[in-house]
């Protein structure tokens, strides 16, 4: 195993110092370390975070090895800091047994470029009906505590106090996709002007927003943990924030995308703004801003959603949901949150490790911690080329947009995944 010394570099925004990572862990900090063993990393410039870890990301695999694979998506991660992913269980088979969970995680420790922590389905096929083998996907070699029907709603509350009961016995989460299903019949993008304007089918706010009171109101009878997927509206951060302050067990991700885009971007056609939930308003995304920053929303997650060139590149109404996330995220946060590092820290890989149980994720770089960090450049500009990206597919909606921020390195427990921007393999 290499030793690595990565000089002068500010760890969390902190005066810069020096780093040396031996045998998998941090094993010193401080100003003018030598190691002659150990390859050297000019750090000068370069900001230090704990390895991020994403919540909400669709690999694909099994099924949709075209648009992207445990392997390709946990490049795609490693370049864009990530230590640590959250696979959803929407694949083909679904992953609602022990067996499909436990195959999408040793598909990632065969990557071996990020922890890949398999996500369940709540119900059988996704199909709402009846619950999965939560406990048998627990007690797997994946030991699941995320469970999500990702893509769909449990939209029946019976199912989904069933599952917050259920996964109460091991502190498992539910992760909820929050759409009533009823009120986004035939929906093609938010509900409002620009919809009306353009004569397309509208997906209210109060479709996400009903659900989530309903949830937040099951998980503090049932006194179970609850995470909503995707928040997506001011309405939205309302309940939140009402839940939090009685207590509830809620935690809340919202998306870059969310936090960057406005649903004018339907006025192109183009199916590359087409995501779910839709892209909203501006006074949305400054709710999403302003709950970020405040905690009412815990973390960014991705919902990086890789999709094959047939199922974008046709007509709107036609094209699948969902954008690429993984390689662009955190230049999105450092031009919507600035260089506000420790911020960053904490909403992009602190507490999305909590949440998940990542115990070895989400730790500031310090003496004794396991080695899951990222260098970034914060100085440095990138002009996004879909025909780049480590994905397998190209549905980018920052085509040839020029985003601050560059990762440099990323280690891996202790090993390099990413080195001077490319990945080692
Ligand atoms: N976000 C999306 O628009 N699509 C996701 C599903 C989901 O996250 O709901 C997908 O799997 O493609
Ligand atoms: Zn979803
Ligand atoms: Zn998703």
């Amino acid at each position: 195993m290499t030793a690595y010394l990565i000089t002068n570099v500010s760890v969390v925004g902190a005066a810069p110092t020096d780093l040396l990572i031996r045998d998998g862990v941090v094993a010193e900090t401080g100003v003018g370390l030598s190691a002659p063993e150990a390859t050297v990393l000019d750090g000068t410039g370069l900001v230090a975070l704990p390895g991020l870890v994403d919540l909400h990301t669709h690999l694909r695999e099994p099924g949709r090895e075209d648009a992207e694979t445990v392997e390709s998506g946990s490049r795609a991660a490693a370049l864009g800091g990530y230590t640590a992913v959250c696979a959803m269980a929407n694949t083909s088979p679904v992953a609602d047994t022990a067996g499909v969970v436990e195959q999408v995680w040793r598909l990632g420790r065969e990557a071996g470029l990020v922890d890949v922590q398999p996500i369940g389905a709540v119900t059988v096929g996704l199909a709402g009906e009846r619950l999965a083998e939560l406990g048998a996907m627990a007690d797997s070699a994946a030991r699941v505590r995320i469970f999500s029907d990702d893509g769909h709603c449990v939209a029946d509350p019976k199912l989904m106090r069933r599952a917050l009961e259920y996964v109460k016995a091991f502190d498992g989460i539910i992760a909820q996709h929050a759409e009533e299903p009823r009120l986004t019949e035939g929906a093609q993008m938010h509900e409002g002007e620009v919809s009306t304007r353009l004569g397309l089918t509208g997906w209210p706010a109060v479709a996400e927003e009903a659900i989530i009171a309903r949830d937040v109101l099951l998980a503090e009878h049932v006194g179970s943990r609850l995470h909503v997927c995707h928040v997506s509206t001011a309405g939205s951060v309302e309940v939140l924030r009402h839940a939090k302050a009685r207590g509830v067990r809620v935690t809340a991700e919202v998306t870059p995308h969310h936090l960057l885009l406005t649903d004018v971007k339907a006025e192109t056609y183009d199916p590359v703004f087409k995501v779910n939930p839709p892209l909203r308003t501006d006074a949305d995304v400054a709710a999403l801003r302003a709950a970020l920053a405040e905690g009412v929303i815990d973390i960014v997650a991705t919902d990086h959603a890789p999709h094959a060139v047939e199922d974008k590149e046709c007509e709107w109404a036609y094209a699948r949901p969902g954008m690429l996330g993984l390689e662009t995220a955190l230049s999105i946060a450092l031009d919507v949150l600035g260089p506000q590092w420790d911020l960053i820290a904490e909403r992009m890989s602190r507490a999305p490790a909590r949440i998940a149980g990542l115990d070895s994720h989400g730790l500031d770089p310090a003496p004794g911690v396991p080695a899951n960090l990222t260098l970034v450049d914060p100085a440095a500009r990138r002009t996004i080329e879909p025909a780049e990206l480590a994905s397998r597919s190209r549905n980018t909606p920052y085509a040839r947009m020029t985003l601050p921020g560059r990762i440099v390195a990323t280690f891996l427990r202790g090993e390099p995944t990413v080195l001077d921007g490319k990945a080692v393999k």
